[in-house]
């Protein structure tokens, strides 16, 4: 099997503005791990979402699951979208479904019955500290318990791919670590994970592949 994300010379500046991203080339290979960090404004989010196709490049090649995504139609970029697990910086819950309807939610869409996925969810929505959570509205939440559901909502369907934009931002360094361990733990089944952070104490604790970037241009540091 091929890398699951392939960027070629890619560039990116949002309008008439400067370029962002500078001739990024790289792979991400099936079940591997990496951090990505750079000084806020490096262009982190900006990179992750080019990754989830949110974005298009201004210039070069993306391809995603083997797939060049200047030719892929909308159904085909819905299908890679669910091969993705997503822990976005602003959470994006749907505040009108319970914390445990947020967390089914991937399952519900590949047409699961809460029968087989309820104790599953149950499960890791405890082990994430929101097992007494699990009945109220995101707007109830504090922000660290919100990242947590955001976080239960991007494994629960162990994704291919999982991109969070800095997932431990709202928590204590406890729960940084107890969350880390979720990320490893997913990639030990298979799943190729993407962390943006600022945390150097939390990237020291997992021998990972860095991604950095600055001025522009990445630089890996394997
Ligand atoms: N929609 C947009 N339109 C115009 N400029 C944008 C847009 N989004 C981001 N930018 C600019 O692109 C640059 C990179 O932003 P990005 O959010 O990717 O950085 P980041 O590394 O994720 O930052 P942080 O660590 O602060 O979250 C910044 O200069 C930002 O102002």
């Amino acid at each position: 099997m091929g890398p699951l994300v392939r960027f070629e010379n890619v560039g990116l500046r949002y309008g008439m503005g400067p370029e962002i991203l500078r001739d990024l080339t790289f792979s991400i290979e099936p079940r591997s791990f990496q951090f990505l960090t750079g000084p806020s404004g490096a262009g982190k989010t900006t990179l992750l979402r080019l990754i989830l196709l949110s974005l298009k490049p201004t210039r070069g090649l993306v391809s995603l699951f083997g797939r060049d995504i200047s030719t892929i139609t909308g159904p085909e970029l819905s299908a890679m979208r669910r091969r993705m697990g997503i822990v976005f910086q602003d959470f994006r819950l749907l505040d009108h479904l319970t914390t445990f309807e947020n967390v089914a939610l991937p399952l519900r869409v590949q047409g699961k019955e809460e029968a087989q996925y309820r104790a599953e969810v149950v499960e890791l929505l405890r082990w994430v500290g929101l097992g007494d959570r699990m009945h109220v509205l995101p707007p109830v939440l504090s922000g660290g318990e919100k990242q947590r559901a955001a976080i239960a909502r991007a494994l629960i369907s162990r994704p291919e791919l999982l991109l969070a934009d800095e997932p431990t931002g709202n928590v204590d360094p406890a729960l940084a670590r107890r969350l880390l361990r979720l990320f490893v733990e997913l990639n030990r089944l298979g799943t190729s994970v993407i962390i943006a952070t600022h945390d150097l104490t939390l990237m020291d604790l997992v021998d990972a592949r860095r991604f950095v970037l600055g001025d522009g241009r990445l630089h890996i540091f394997d």
